[in-house]
């Protein structure tokens, strides 16, 4: 079947002043994947993030989101995508259900807050203020947001970071469940596993470049290939299996 490209990135650099954090990235997501941007801290992940999502000036290079060129059309972007908000954008004063309807709003969507609270597992929350939330809620709450204008991709930016092992993977589901709705996902993530386990295909970004580029497997399967081998003897399950199958895979709202 014929892959739609729905980002397409050229040669896109940015600079900090002198400093070029972003030094001439080309990738493209297609359309329906979750693709992943990989890579150690500073590598210019969020930097990328923020240029396709219309947040931050770049330096050169080209950007189509859904067709749309960045330079001519960045409202038609912001129209067709979902971002993540800083959790200082959520008012203090209202609870989860005034949020939604606010940024519905503000997008000029009509929204269903309960059932949008449902698909995120947040539906007794519906009277909370955000800060009264877990970890884990803010961020499925902070998911859930990404949706009320119906865009056709999300970014989400680390996801995952800071949350126990069962609230990571039930965020898995929810983002594949999200995606099974044909919504496309880019996610920037520095776990190794969220990305093998999530990601149809990935960029490794270092020091502002594209490194690799491929599914997980074929990353995998390339680096055998050349003679790799694990030091020690892979067993079956890992310390996280261990601690999941003691502590249970229930969500845990603490
Ligand atoms: N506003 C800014 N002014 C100057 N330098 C910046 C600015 N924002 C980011 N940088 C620098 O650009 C580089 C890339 O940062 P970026 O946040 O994109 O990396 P990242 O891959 O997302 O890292 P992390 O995983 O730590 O979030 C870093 O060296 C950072 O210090």
């Amino acid at each position: 079947m014929e892959k739609n490209k729905i980002i397409e990135v050229r040669n896109l650099v940015k600079k900090y002043g002198e400093f070029a954090a972003v030094k001439g990235i080309s990738f493209d997501v297609y359309e329906h994947e979750i693709f992943g941007l990989l890579g150690p801290n500073g590598a210019g992940k969020s930097t990328t993030l923020e240029i396709i999502e219309t947040l931050r000036e770049k330096t050169e290079g080209q950007v189509t989101v859904g067709g749309f060129d960045l330079d001519t059309a960045p409202n038609d972007i912001k129209k067709i995508i979902g971002v993540q908000l800083q959790s200082s954008g959520y008012y203090p004063g209202l609870n989860l259900v005034e949020l939604i309807e606010m940024f519905g709003g503000l997008y000029n969507q009509p929204v269903q807050p309960i059932e949008l609270l449902r698909l995120f597992n947040l539906e007794d929350k519906a009277k909370a203020k955000y800060k009264e939330l877990s970890g884990g809620q803010k961020q499925r709450f902070s998911i859930a947001t990404t949706l009320i204008n119906k865009p056709r991709i999300i970014f989400l930016d680390e996801p995952t970071t800071g949350l126990d092992p069962q609230a990571r993977r039930n965020l898995w589901d929810l983002i594949l469940q999200v995606r099974a709705q044909g919504t496309t996902v880019v996610i920037t993530t520095h776990y190794m596993d969220e990305a093998e386990f999530l990601c149809d295909r990935c960029a490794i970004v270092d020091s502002g470049q594209v490194i690799a580029i491929d599914s997980p497997d074929a990353l995998i399967d390339n680096l055998v290939s050349k003679g790799f081998e694990r030091s020690k003897e892979v067993k079956k399950a890992n310390l996280e299996d261990v601690f999941i199958h003691l502590t249970g895979k229930d969500l845990r709202e603490s």
